[in-house]
């Protein structure tokens, strides 16, 4: 678990988002401690991904800050978001992998992308990213029409952290999936978080699974943080949509 009171690797605040006469976002302050778990918690069209783009400089805010790593990335140009983004790794619903290449190669293909490696070290890093998630010696030379959901999912983390980012983006990544391969990406997450000291953003409308990885939730709803904190706070929570949304989940496990 993380200190909560470390300094934020994510701090956004005012942030404003408009599509034309649709506004998305509505003032979002959100704050990340560096290596602590955030889940944007919402129902379908609240705005997580809007929001989670402007965190990479993808979406540029109508209005507002959106600080990385100390930095403020909104008046940054193509070149200095390039630098930022080398921060990030990401991980997609879908595994986004590459059909054509073999487990290693997928895995390899950022190192070999961007940096002057050696195949002896990048076998190392590659190897070390597999056993972090629990991938075996054998499923190397696999290819991704081969592997179950849960392993392609491994295998898309195992590649969003081989380059040893400080901030790691979830986008929806248990959607789809049975409930425990969910449990085991769950765990996956957190032994990222743990091994590495990552900082993670995970975006979910899958509640079990939230209330599993989280530091810290936030709750959106019609593009405004309806409420923020550690789980238990969330739980307790009196506002009646963050009770409404919650009950779904809860209501059928109490
Ligand atoms: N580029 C865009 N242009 C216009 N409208 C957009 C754009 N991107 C998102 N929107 C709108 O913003 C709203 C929020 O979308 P967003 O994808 O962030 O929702 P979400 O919370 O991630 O939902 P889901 O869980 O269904 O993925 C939606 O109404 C969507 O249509």
């Amino acid at each position: 678990m993380a200190d909560p009171s470390s300094r934020p690797m994510i701090e956004i605040s005012g942030l404003h988002k408009s599509f034309g006469v649709h506004k998305v976002l509505t003032g979002i302050d959100l704050a990340v401690p560096a290596g602590s778990t955030c889940v944007i918690l919402g129902g379908s069209g609240s705005g997580k991904t809007v929001l989670m783009k402007h965190m990479i400089g993808l979406l540029k805010p109508d209005e507002g800050r959106v600080v990385i790593d100390g930095e403020d990335i909104v008046p940054m140009g193509a070149q200095e978001l390039e630098r930022v983004r080398h921060k990030f790794g990401m991980v997609f619903q879908a595994a986004a992998l590459f059909d054509s290449m073999d487990v290693y190669d997928n895995v390899a293909f950022p190192l070999r992308e961007h940096r002057g490696l050696s195949e002896e070290e990048i076998r190392k890093l590659v190897r070390s990213k597999l056993d972090l998630m629990g991938l075996p010696q054998s499923a190397e030379h696999k290819f991704p029409a081969d592997l179950s959901g849960g392993m392609r999912k491994r295998v898309g983390l195992a590649r969003a952290i081989v380059m040893n980012p400080k901030i790691v983006l979830y986008d929806e990544p248990t959607t789809g999936l049975d409930p425990i391969t969910t449990d085991y990406v769950d765990e996956m997450i957190l032994a990222a978080q743990r091994e590495l000291g990552i900082t993670s953003v995970v975006i979910s409308h899958d509640i079990a699974s939230a209330f599993n990885i989280a530091d810290q939730i936030a709750f959106l709803n019609k593009g405004v943080i309806l409420e923020q904190g550690p789980p238990e706070q969330l739980r307790s929570s009196q506002h009646p949509a963050v009770k409404v949304f919650l009950q779904t989940w809860f209501g059928k496990n109490d």
